[in-house]
């Protein structure tokens, strides 16, 4: 049995706004699954209406073989969900919020207890379980949060952008609680602003654009659809006409097949080629000839970051979802993520 089957999503908003208009998935159990998409693509809308919060404008979905129109409750009952905004009580403790969590789901009264210790010790918050979530710091709020998605033992969870706004040190510890919850056999469906992130986690990929998925599959695979690598190059101090003349260089030499492998970035080139690692070196010559100077060059395997780029014609934009900025790396990730309001003692 599939975990999520969706046949043909399709949602349009109030306002006449298409945020979904196409969009079919078939999730095995235990999979660890990345949705991704530019911001507004529509990954938000498809996490609401597979976890039940909107109604499909049309199509059909099953998620642990429940209908979400029929069978919506069974549905909730069945999977976790972090959403983007996090659901817990800043004036509760750590141990009540999990404990609100597992009434709320129904964990039995008599394996409460037991589970509420796990879950704390799950996300390493047993040492802060007594102190309230408002002195937390946003990498605790998030493991929080995730403790309180997980309090029934789902088979599915939902995580839309769970380490958004965090720095790579608390995104890190998030990564090993979900390859640990994954390991035990609970599918994971993720969105994320990270593509690095879903590299690392996903076993597979759909990437939505326009409301439709674009591509998908495991990240070697779209990796390897990129064809070969990439030659990345600088020029020394280009014009806009030099960029344009290096990119009609490149065009004309037998590194490059289709004119949408070449694209110029802000000093130079970035070129798409199976032959990049054996002609790559021609091409320096051919842009020498060509009275253009190169100061930098560089051959590598595909990121996804190509592979979006290749798909979208966009780079992968981490920056402009909101959370109030931070590099795309997550750089200086926000002082807000330092985990130092509350320290653990394990730190
Ligand atoms: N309540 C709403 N009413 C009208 N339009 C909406 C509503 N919510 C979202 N949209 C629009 O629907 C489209 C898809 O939005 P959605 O939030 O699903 O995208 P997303 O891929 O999750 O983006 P992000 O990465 O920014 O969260 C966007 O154009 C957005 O502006």
């Amino acid at each position: 049995m599939s975990a999520i089957e969706a046949r043909q999503l399709a949602l349009t908003y109030a306002d006449g706004t298409e945020a979904v208009e196409d969009v079919s998935l078939d999730i095995p159990e235990g999979e660890f699954f990345g949705f991704l998409g530019a911001n507004g693509a529509g990954k938000t809308t498809t996490i609401k209406m597979l976890v039940t919060l909107l109604r499909p404008t049309s199509g059909s979905v099953a998620v642990n073989g429940y209908d979400i129109e029929n069978s919506p409750r069974r549905v909730r009952e069945s999977i976790g969900y972090m959403a983007q905004e996090t659901s817990i009580d800043p004036e509760l403790t750590a141990r009540e919020n999990v404990r609100y969590a597992c009434e709320a789901y129904g964990v039995p009264r008599g394996r409460r207890s037991e589970r509420i210790d796990e879950l704390l010790d799950l996300v390493d918050l047993v040492d802060v379980a007594d102190k309230q979530a408002k002195g937390f710091s946003g990498g605790m709020k998030k493991r929080l949060d995730v403790a309180t998605a997980l309090a029934h033992e789902p088979p599915i969870v939902f995580l839309d952008e769970p380490t958004t706004g965090l720095d790579p040190k608390a995104r890190n510890r998030l990564w090993d609680y979900f390859e640990r919850i994954n390991d035990r056999g609970t599918t994971i469906f993720l969105t994320t602003q990270y593509l690095e992130e879903a590299d690392q986690l996903c076993e597979r990929i759909g990437v939505i654009k326009d409301g439709t998925i674009a591509v998908s599959g495991s990240p070697a695979e779209l990796k390897s659809r990129v064809g070969g690598d990439v030659l990345e190059l600088e020029l020394d101090d280009p014009a806009e006409t030099d960029l344009e003349r290096a990119r009609e260089v490149a065009l004309d030499s037998r590194l490059v097949a289709a004119a949408e492998d070449v694209e110029t970035t802000a000093d130079g080139l970035r070129v798409r080629s199976g032959e990049a690692r054996r002609y790559g070196t021609d091409l320096l010559v051919s842009l020498r000839d060509a009275g253009l100077s190169v100061v930098g060059f560089n051959v590598r395997s595909p990121t996804l970051d190509d592979v979006f780029l290749a798909v979208t014609g966009e780079e992968y934009d981490a920056d402009a979802a909101g959370t109030g900025g931070g590099g795309t790396d997550g750089g200086d990730g926000g002082a807000e993520d330092a985990e130092t309001t509350v320290r653990e003692a394990s730190e």
